[in-house]
């Protein structure tokens, strides 16, 4: 879909990576330019997440601090259609790879500037990370444990988040520049990406409603909760139509509990207390072969493995790529590896630049 469209991404760890990676997936051509030391995110994990989420693309080592270095960017820049960036705000005009600075050399560059609080904002030139995006936009505080006390989630949800809004900007600003010719300057900050999330919230507390959203989805209510088995795992139910919830009491042996479906989950509740009961009665294995014979939103609790196992013998849908002419494949190769091959060596690719000169 976008076959020999060129995305110059000069951003480090997460989210704009991320970004990038989604449109390789759809068949653009993506560059990375790296400080000679390479992205900050390769070191971790023994070079496992960037692995993941920077497969299929080239490399380009560039020392943006000398001026040869700043030439083969913007020469580089001058032919791309995507640029993304995320470095705090005013980095790549001191570097003179601003927007206004590419702009001049192509006017119909997408320049995408990934931020942590916009490229004007009171925070704007403050440094920050994944915890504190996800702190300020108030979703740590529904990530809390029966203290109220906020949990740590094992991913980084803002990084993410901001960067599927990234990219989605910038199939939005294509499909704009094929009507007006036009370019465009994108400010995305990935603290607004949760903050989109959280409109709901914010709406039903703005009316008067309780703090932590839809009560019926936020584990108040007996239908749509989690369950611990006989072997200390978690089951999800999740039977918020009313034939789920009937289906589910009927195949269970308790319809006398079809009338109690928003019941709440509080331990001395009746109902509540009978499918603590009966959910102990049997392991994760056997819940989830009956959440596969019947039919009610019900579903494991699965760890990263488990998972992964599921996807890659198609018993979920595959992550997909899109190949060039149209055919979709599984993006992951047999070794586990996400992404659609492997990621590129530093400055793989350093002929991009040197076949110019
Ligand atoms: C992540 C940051 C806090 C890191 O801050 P800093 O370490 O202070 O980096 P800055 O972006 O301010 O500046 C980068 C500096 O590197 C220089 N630079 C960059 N690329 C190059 C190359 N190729 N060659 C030479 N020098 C380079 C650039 O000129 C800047 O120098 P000087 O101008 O001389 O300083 C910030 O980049 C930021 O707020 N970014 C926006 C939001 C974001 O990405 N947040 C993290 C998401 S990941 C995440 O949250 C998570 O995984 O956790």
């Amino acid at each position: 879909m976008l076959d020999g469209i060129v995305v110059l991404d000069f951003s480090h760890y997460l989210p704009g990576p991320f970004a990038s990676w989604r449109l390789a997936q759809l068949g653009a051509d993506v560059i990375k330019i790296e400080p000679p030391s390479g992205d900050r995110l390769r070191p971790f994990a023994g070079g496992r997440l960037f692995a993941a989420y920077n497969a299929g693309k080239k490399s380009v080592a560039l020392n943006l601090k000398t001026e040869e270095g700043r030439d083969q960017a913007r020469r580089l820049a001058a032919r791309a259609d995507v640029l993304i960036e995320s470095f705090r705000p005013g980095v790549m005009a001191r570097l003179g790879l601003g927007y206004d600075d590419v702009r001049r050399d192509n006017e119909r560059i997408i320049y995408c500037s990934i931020s942590g609080f916009g490229q004007q904002s009171g925070r704007s030139l403050l440094g920050s990370h994944d915890l504190n995006y996800m702190a300020l936009s108030g979703l740590l505080a529904q990530l809390a444990d029966e203290r109220g006390r906020p949990v740590h989630p094992k991913i980084t949800l803002a990084d993410f988040i901001g960067g599927m809004a990234a990219a989605e900007r910038i199939l939005a600003a294509l499909f704009a520049r094929e009507r007006t010719g036009k370019g465009a300057h994108l400010d995305v900050s990935l603290v607004d990406g949760l903050a989109a999330m959280m409109a709901g919230h914010f709406a039903i507390e703005h009316g008067g409603g309780p703090k932590t959203g839809l009560s019926e989805l936020s584990g108040e209510v007996v239908c749509y909760q989690l369950y611990e088995t006989k072997d200390g795992r978690y089951m999800s139910l999740a039977a918020l139509e009313p034939h789920f919830w009937q289906r589910f009491c009927e195949a269970v042996g308790h319809p006398e509990w079809t009338e109690a479906q928003w019941a709440p989950a509080r331990p001395g509740e009746a109902v509540y207390d009978g499918l603590v009961a009966l959910f102990r009665e049997k392991t994760l294995d056997e819940w989830s072969a009956f959440a596969e014979a019947v039919d009610v939103c019900l579903a494991p609790v699965l760890e990263t493995g488990e998972a992964k196992a599921l996807f890659a013998d198609g018993r979920l849908r595959h992550l997909v790529r899109l190949q060039p002419g149209g055919a979709w494949t599984a993006a992951h190769g047999p070794d586990g590896q996400w992404g659609g091959g492997e990621p590129p060596k530093v400055n793989e690719h350093a002929h991009l630049v040197k076949g110019e000169e």
